[in-house]
């Protein structure tokens, strides 16, 4: 019987199994997936399926099918994909080589776990993220994307690696990705690590991770010209994750994927998210202008003694905490060390000129440590030893954080007294040359040594012994490494050189010699002390490796001296600056009083004048803050910002009281930052702050907004600056905690408009010309900023200044003239009103008497009252605030 050929479909199948191997393929016939040869094999292993051979291979063998019908197909698919295959759909298209309507078949959709699309194969099991990973050993910080393709929702975070997988863990366990994509050259134990969790892992070309092009996928996919508006500055390792991301997603379902319009940037677990702008807005590293570290908050607070002390104060500062337990624990570590001042003293002591013995630990895991590495190491763990002790002497409980650390601190003393043994007292930088092992740690180096010391004193008496034979009493015996041993003569006394004696060198002011005597024992010395180094060398290697087994412990170790250095460190300065304990709430409060900003307080001439914050997102939850320029707004917001900051890091805070319901992020737009080398102009970076603000604000947020929307016209600025208020009000009962600055006087009307609108504003006393700052936040608005006064105070000529007060005096006229009886657009009084004069006039007083008449007092709350009287001072024309 002659064999049947392989169906159009076979052949296809093979065709295509070539491009995609490793891949199940589904061909779509009729109403049927059918799959062949291998595949099927598969499916009816793996699905229950029964096997038919009607298929025919290439040589007209038969070969297994297995068929499923098309309206049961999708969770048949996803049931395979479930168990860790790529599935591939293959189906008829037109084929672009040949004329239109002549078809072929060929993949159409590629399924992977993380990439299933249809509501029927993903049932109700929720989300389901394909994440990416892109490791970065360098900067010890995994970069992180999470993609819900079905839904297209879309994020981005990092984490720290540099204690090992944990943290990457929580986000995995957050989100239960069903397949994770990483660079080809990830280590094993990532990969692992996430097969343990049961996902599938996927290895990519590590070109889809690199920057450039993430960037570049990612804005084409989002159709912008700049990703900074989703807030991924300085996050570099999250976008290139993102874009392999989307990069895989397109690949595998070959269509456009329109439904992805943006990613948001997530905190990672644990943490406080501050991104790189509000960082530098609030100064929390450097400071904005000068660049130094003196004047941030990093800089007043780091007096760390240990290198790994500072490394985690930085942690801390640019992660803080968003667990209300955790936060207490660290709470309660530096204020043990505020109750013991003893104890701070004498472990802050004890710290001094301690090494960094975690980059130590490093080097000696690559091999490369010095000897005078090893000896820091051991004069540290000395150290570590005696700050040990100094808590033997304090009988306070511990906190559960000092008890954790002190657990985990190793004074290894077999490590030291190995290093004691080992290493000479002051040994050179490099171990190569020798001169670093002491005696008595080996017996043949010993020998050697002895050899070497006695060849040494040969060479000494032999000199003596020539110069009397000769009557030469300049002559020297030298060494080089070129012509090894040699007596030395000078011209002037070459005439008595004896005859035996055989010229090696000539040099510029004499002549070099050798005898049979000295060359005999040359080559016994030079011998000797080749295999002294080359044996010392090999000590040195061995010492090495013996402490690589301790590596883990001294890191440890490294890690919670670095720990305690940080908790004393913030009790010293909690106690000299009088900081208190805050309030750590799981809220949406915000209650300071007197609170002082950490960094303005330090460094003024004056004195610093405390203020109030009562911000809350259910009441007090947008405050619109005016006042002159230079009347302490940003100092202010910046302040809260700040202290929110320290209480979550664990730190006491400048203020006499502090509620603070914990806070998830902070968002910043402050001042004007022009970024020309981007191409952007000013208006732009404001506007791609604003948008990442937008895009990714919780109501556990906080907002701080300074002055926006005056880097474009008046009218455009104000209704951006407004509706972005009405934005972050929103609809329901709660919004995020906002502090809104502004010089748009017209803004503080949205008080009547928005329910949980507050207008607070700055005092200023005016005396004659002069105008002095209270710097005192009081209830209520002011509609002046003082601007030509300050234009004044910063040296701006006095013609100058004269003519702005002549503009000013004739637009005021001209506002004034308007009025009577006209409407005015609100918008033209916007630019008029900047310098209103507060004079009383019946009408005004009409308006006064009305407004008392239409309110309730009964309503109101005293503080309430005090805003209302404030208001009707301010528009009585009284004057001051
Ligand atoms: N509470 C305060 N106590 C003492 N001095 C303060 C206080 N707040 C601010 N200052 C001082 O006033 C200066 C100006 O403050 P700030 O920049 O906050 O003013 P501003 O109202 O934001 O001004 P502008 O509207 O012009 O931007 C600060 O650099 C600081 O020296």
């Amino acid at each position: 019987m002659s064999k049947e050929g392989p169906t159009p479909a076979m052949r296809q199948f093979y065709e295509i199994k070539k491009k995609y191997p490793g891949t199940v393929l589904f061909f779509q016939m009729g109403d049927f997936y059918e799959t062949f040869g291998e595949d099927a094999e598969v499916v009816s292993r793996e699905l229950e399926i029964t096997l038919t051979s009607r298929g025919r291979d290439l040589n007209g063998e038969k070969m297994p099918l297995a068929g499923v019908p098309i309206h049961a197909g999708e969770s048949y698919i996803a049931r395979l994909v479930r168990k860790g295959y790529r599935v591939a759909v293959c189906d008829q298209i037109e084929d672009p080589k040949k004329a239109k309507g002549i078809v072929k078949r060929d993949v159409v959709r590629i399924i992977t776990p993380g990439t299933i699309i249809d509501s029927g194969m993903l049932g109700d099991s929720g989300p389901s993220y394909l994440m990416s990973i892109f490791p970065d050993k360098k900067r010890e910080e995994y970069g992180i994307a999470f993609l819900d393709i079905s839904t297209g929702e879309f994020f981005i975070t990092s984490c720290d690696s540099s204690f090992g997988l944990s943290d990457l863990n929580s986000e995995i366990v957050k989100y239960r990705p069903s397949e994770c994509i990483v660079p080809s050259f990830s280590s094993d134990d990532l990969t692992g690590n996430l097969e343990n969790y049961g996902i599938i892992v996927t290895k990519c070309a590590d070109s889809s991770f690199e920057l450039e092009n993430a960037e570049n996928y990612l804005k084409n996919q989002f159709k912008v010209s700049s990703l900074e508006g989703y807030g991924c500055i300085g996050m570099d390792n999250a976008v290139r994750a993102a874009g392999s991301c989307l990069l895989y997603a397109c690949e595998t379902q070959m269509t456009e994927l329109d439904h992805i319009r943006g990613f948001s940037t997530k905190i990672t677990s644990g943490n406080m998210f501050l991104d790189a702008i509000t960082l530098r807005n609030l100064e929390v590293l450097e400071n904005i202008r000068s660049k130094g570290v003196d004047t941030s908050l990093f800089g007043i607070l780091n007096e760390t003694k240990t290198p790994m002390g500072s490394r985690i104060l930085r942690k801390f500062l640019t992660a803080p905490l968003i667990d209300k337990e955790e936060i207490e624990n660290r709470l309660d570590a530096v204020s043990y060390f505020i109750n013991l001042p003893l104890l701070r003293d004498s472990v802050r002591s004890g710290l001094n000129r301690f090494s960094d013995i975690e980059r130590i630990a490093g080097r000696i895991s690559y091999g490369n440590a010095g000897p005078r590495d090893l000896l820091a190491l051991k004069n540290s763990l000395e150290k570590a030893s005696y700050v040990k002790e100094s808590f033997l002497l304090s009988e306070l409980k511990k906190p559960q954080l000092i008890t954790k650390s002190l657990e985990n601190i190793s004074d290894m003393e077999n490590l030291r007294s190995l290093i004691e043994s080992a290493i000479c007292d002051e040994p050179p930088v490099l171990a190569r040359n020798g001169g670093v092992i002491k005696e008595g740690y080996d017996k043949s180096l010993d020998n050697l040594r002895n050899i070497s010391i006695s060849g040494k004193d040969w060479i000494a008496s032999f000199q003596q012994t020539e110069r009397e034979r000769t009557g030469i009493k300049s002559l020297k015996v030298g060494y080089n490494k070129v012509f090894g041993y040699f007596i030395e003569v000078t011209k002037s006394n070459i005439r008595q050189v004896p005859p035996e004696y055989i010229r090696k060198q000539t040099t510029a002011n004499g002549e070099r010699y050798t005898i049979p005597k000295l060359q005999e024992k040359e080559s016994l010395i030079t011998n000797a002390e080749e295999k002294l180094t080359a044996l010392e060398y090999e000590l040195y290697q061995n010492l090495i490796e013996k402490l690589k087994v301790h590596i883990d412990t001294i890191q440890k170790t490294a890690r919670n001296i670095g720990l305690i250095d940080v908790y004393c460190t913030l009790a010293g300065i909690s106690h000299s600056n009088n900081y208190v304990r805050p309030v750590i709430e799981d809220s949406n409060r915000l209650l300071i009083t007197n609170g002082r900003h950490p960094v303005v307080e330090r460094n003024l001439q004056c004195s610093f004048v405390p203020n109030d914050a009562d911000i809350d997102s259910s009441e007090n939850q947008i405050l619109i803050i005016t006042g002159a320029n230079m009347a302490g707004k940003s100092t202010y917001m910046r302040e809260v910002a700040l202290i929110c900051i320290m209480a979550q890091m664990g730190c006491f805070v400048p203020a006499d009281n502090a509620v603070i319901g914990i806070v998830d992020r902070i968002f910043t737009r402050v001042g004007a930052f022009d970024d020309l080398s981007s191409g952007q102009s000013t208006f732009m970076v404001e506007m791609l702050e604003l948008a990442n603000i937008l895009n990714n604000v919780s109501d556990k947020s906080l907002v701080i907004l300074d002055e926006i929307g005056r880097g474009t016209s008046t009218l455009d600025g104000f209704s951006i600056a407004k509706s972005v208020l009405e934005f972050l009000h929103g609809k329901g009962s709660n919004g995020p905690r906002t502090l809104f600055a502004t010089h748009f006087h017209e803004m503080v009307d949205i008080e009547t408009e928005l329910k949980r609108v507050k207008n607070y504003h700055f005092a200023v006393k005016e005396t004659g010309d002069d105008v002095v700052f209270l710097r005192k936040l009081i209830p209520g608005a002011t509609d002046r900023s003082y601007g030509i006064h300050v234009a004044r105070l910063a040296g701006i000529p006095k013609k100058v200044i004269t003519r702005s007060e002549t503009i000013l005096k004739d637009e005021q006229e001209k506002q004034y003239s308007l009025q009577p009886g006209k409407k005015i657009p609100r918008y033209t009084q916007l630019l008029l009103m900047d310098n209103p004069e507060p004079e009383a006039s019946p009408k005004h007083d009409s308006i006064l008497i009305k407004k008392i008449k239409e309110t309730d007092l009964d309503s109101m709350s005293p503080r309430e009252a005090l805003a209302f009287l404030y208001e009707l001072k301010k528009d009585s024309g009284a004057e001051n605030n």
